[in-house]
């Protein structure tokens, strides 16, 4: 906003003391569309005023002027007597104006303590405060008496249309805006829901809030307004107290812009296009009813927050997230079998894949589950693993980065060619130098999808041809470039000594048991959403023994003339990836608004998210990636070729991160998903390697894995939109 100097025309200067917003003249044209003809209206605060007009009237575009979407071309607005220009939606937030869209402006893959945060989120230690959010969301909430929310911690997918309108109104109460503007707040609600937001409504306003809701229905204006301002072709017809009007008059002057019905108190009616009545204020001093609900109404309100039984249901189905409401192991499996059904698989298909696929490989060759196999196994799926948890951060803002495979390749020739000897660089420098080339192809494009607004399918397509031809070049004629140093070539080769990878694994996994059962412990303490302590106990157990089987298995001597034991490098590399990612997606602000662009890129917008520079850092983040990958790589063939086939290493990627379930319609997956997904991609071309298939049909068998992931994933989005 932009406080005016005071050198304003004289007859524009506000009163000394006036109402929160005051609009003086205000014209708005779209070509010949006269949409706004001199709007004078004064919005107090602690009233509900209605705004009431006909289809194309002008309420849409007046709203708009004054959340400051669009800038009036005539006029001028008072915000507490001082005159302001509102040149866009943040400078409105800024001064205390929250609006509340029919289209409501939320992301259904975030829940309500994310969303009623969304573009706020508060920080500790860099990191998102989930426990300071959650507190201060629930104490909004029960403050205002919503009382159907199952649990703060449920998608708002998963509310009906009433408790998605609280959440909104919540937003405004959690953010001490001074004006709420609501735009057909009841539209498209049942009878119940309804009387519950009209209730919200009026609550905001008894909180000395101003309000001004546009409706087009009557009975809910009469129900909650304290004012009613009639716009009729552009022009403010009316602006009385809701005591001085009746039904009949309101509609008479939407529909003709007069009302033969006037009560005396409202003057002579006036021919349209000239207010029927004066436009403007009742006195200030002039009582108002402040109109509650009707005892039925009251009644109804408390008929809603009771679960009926179409509504017990769809708890049943909120409950879906076990950690939300489950206070027992039983409770938990029971709620996450709920889950299921709703469509929230999680990552059960691909375990369950998992478990099938190696059943099938060791039925058909007894050689599929030995140690040395399945360490063989963890080692070749390292590379789509790396590259999937790079793409799943395009994919969950919808997106698809068709380039990695080339980029990866890139950052694997420039560090091979780096560490010659003929050049001499230290390994880890030429390995920096090679990922920092991936991040700037990264930011490169993604510069050119999100500033020129291109399709982020055909940019990086191009990137695929484009970069394969550099890698060509840096290659030379040649077409290899070996790799002799040590470090590099033991990223893929090399393993940790038989104790060393128990001290590591126990760190690791004591580190992770120590961090989740403080956390949970913590949030139980507070009386937050946690699971219950035999489900935290149950996650330790389960990491634990998966540590456990991986550096035993690895332990064990898979070498044939020597001996070989011990966990491979790359797996530190996968799951270091692994962490990182995890990290940066769960608990930053950037991670968060990568989930809220998948989920519904307007929404962030309006929440004050740099839609260009999340969606930009994430291709970058997805080359960066994809450079860990193509270096990794490069180690497990010491050398570059140009027998790198980086097309077939993004479609494995894509299809890793699918089959793990990431879902291609973005806002849904975890970097988790990658590894999973390229374990399954690894074990069938493992297990068809020990078959003796060629490619071509480890190629067949992997794309019918992937289209049955995608299928799952749209058969599962249906369930979710039903549910
Ligand atoms: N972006 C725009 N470009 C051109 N004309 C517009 C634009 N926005 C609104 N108008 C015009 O301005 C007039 C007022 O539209 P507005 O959307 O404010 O009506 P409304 O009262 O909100 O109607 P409804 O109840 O149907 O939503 C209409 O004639 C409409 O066509």
């Amino acid at each position: 906003m932009t406080p005016e100097s005071p050198a304003q025309p004289d007859t524009l200067a506000p009163p000394d003391i006036g109402p929160l917003l005051r609009l003086s003249g205000i014209d708005k044209n779209f070509g010949p569309v006269q949409a706004l003809v001199d709007i004078t209206l004064e919005v107090p605060t602690g009233k509900v005023t209605a705004l009431a007009g006909d289809n194309g009237a002008g309420k849409s575009v007046l709203i708009k002027c004054i959340a400051g979407i669009f800038a009036p071309d005539d006029g001028q607005i008072f915000w507490e007597s001082t005159p302001v220009r509102l040149n866009s939606p943040h400078e409105a937030a800024a001064l205390g104006i929250e609006t509340v869209y029919q289209d409501l402006a939320l992301c259904d893959n975030l829940d309500i303590v994310q969303n009623l945060f969304l573009g706020r989120e508060r920080l500790r230690h860099f990191l998102l405060d989930e426990e300071s959010m959650e507190i201060a969301a629930r104490e909004t909430l029960s403050s205002l008496a919503v009382t159907t929310v199952r649990s703060i911690r449920q998608p708002v997918a998963s509310l009906s249309g009433g408790q998605r309108q609280s959440v909104a109104i919540a937003k405004s109460v959690l953010w001490n805006s001074k004006l709420v503007i609501m735009d057909e707040p009841t539209a498209a609600l049942g009878v119940a829901q309804t009387e519950v937001v009209l209730r919200l409504i009026r609550q905001l306003a008894d909180r000395g809030v101003a309000v001004l809701v546009v409706s087009h229905n009557m009975n809910d204006v009469f129900h909650v307004a304290d004012r009613i301002a009639v716009l009729h072709l552009g022009r403010l017809v009316a602006v009385r107290p809701v005591t001085e009007l009746d039904r009949q008059i309101v509609v008479d002057l939407m529909t003709t812009g007069l009302s033969d019905r006037a009560r005396p108190e409202l003057g002579p009616s006036a021919p349209a296009g000239q207010p029927a009545v004066a436009a403007t204020e009742a006195p200030p001093d002039e009582p108002m009813t402040a109109v509650g609900l009707p005892e039925e109404a009251t009644a109804a309100v408390v008929a809603a927050d009771e679960p009926t039984t179409a509504a017990a249901k769809r708890d049943a189905v909120l409950a879906l997230n076990p950690v939300i409401t489950a206070t027992s192991l039983p409770d938990y499996f029971r709620a996450a079998l709920a889950r299921v059904r709703g469509g929230e698989s999680g990552v059960l298909p691909v375990l369950a894949g998992l478990v099938l696929i190696s059943v099938l490989f060791q039925s058909l060759n007894p050689n599929f589950l030995t140690p040395g196999n399945l360490v063989n196994l963890l080692i070749q799926g390292s590379v789509f693993m790396v590259l999937a948890m790079g793409q799943i951060f395009v994919l969950l803002l919808g997106e698809i980065d068709l380039s990695i495979g080339y980029v990866g390749g890139i950052g694997g020739v420039i560090m091979a060619e780096l560490v010659q000897e003929s050049t001499g660089w230290p390994w880890w420098a030429a390995i920096a130098v090679g990922l920092a080339a991936c991040a700037a192809i990264g930011a490169l494009q993604g510069t050119i999808i999100t500033r020129l607004r291109l399709p982020s399918f055909v940019v990086t397509l191009g990137g695929q041809l484009g970069w394969l031809g550099v890698m060509l070049i840096i290659l030379g004629s040649g077409g290899v470039v070996p790799i002799n140093d040590t470090v590099i070539n033991n990223v893929a080769s090399g393993n940790l000594s038989p104790v060393a990878s128990w001290i590591v694994m126990l760190a690791i996994a004591g580190a992770f048991s120590a961090w989740t059962w403080l956390r949970d412990a913590r949030r139980r303490t507070s009386g937050l959403v946690a699971p219950p302590a035999s489900v935290s106990a149950l996650k330790i157990a389960a990491v634990l023994a998966a540590g456990v089987a991986i550096v035993w298995l690895c332990n064990t001597n898979r070498g044939i003339l020597i001996e070989i034991s011990g966990v491979p490098w790359v797996l530190l590399v996968v799951l270091g990836v692994l962490a990182a990612w995890t990290l940066l997606l769960g608990r930053t602000r950037f991670g968060r608004y990568i989930y809220a662009i998948g989920g519904n890129a307007e929404a962030a917008r309006r929440g004050g998210v740099n839609l260009a520079r999340i969606r930009t850092l994430a291709f970058m983040l997805a080359s960066f990636t994809a450079g860990i990958g193509g270096i990794v790589y490069a180690s497990r063939l010491r050398s570059v070729s140009t027998s790198y086939d980086g097309g077939t290493l993004v479609l494995y990627a894509v299809a890793a991160a699918v089959i793990g379930g990431t879902s291609l319609f973005g806002g849904r997956g975890k970097v988790l998903h990658g590894v999973l997904g390229g374990l399954v991609i690894a074990a069938i071309d493992n297990g068809m390697g020990l078959q003796g298939y060629s490619a071509p049909a480890k190629y067949v068998v992997t794309a019918l894995v992937l289209v049955a992931a995608v299928t799952i994933d749209a058969v599962a989005r249906r369930g979710r939109t039903r549910s």
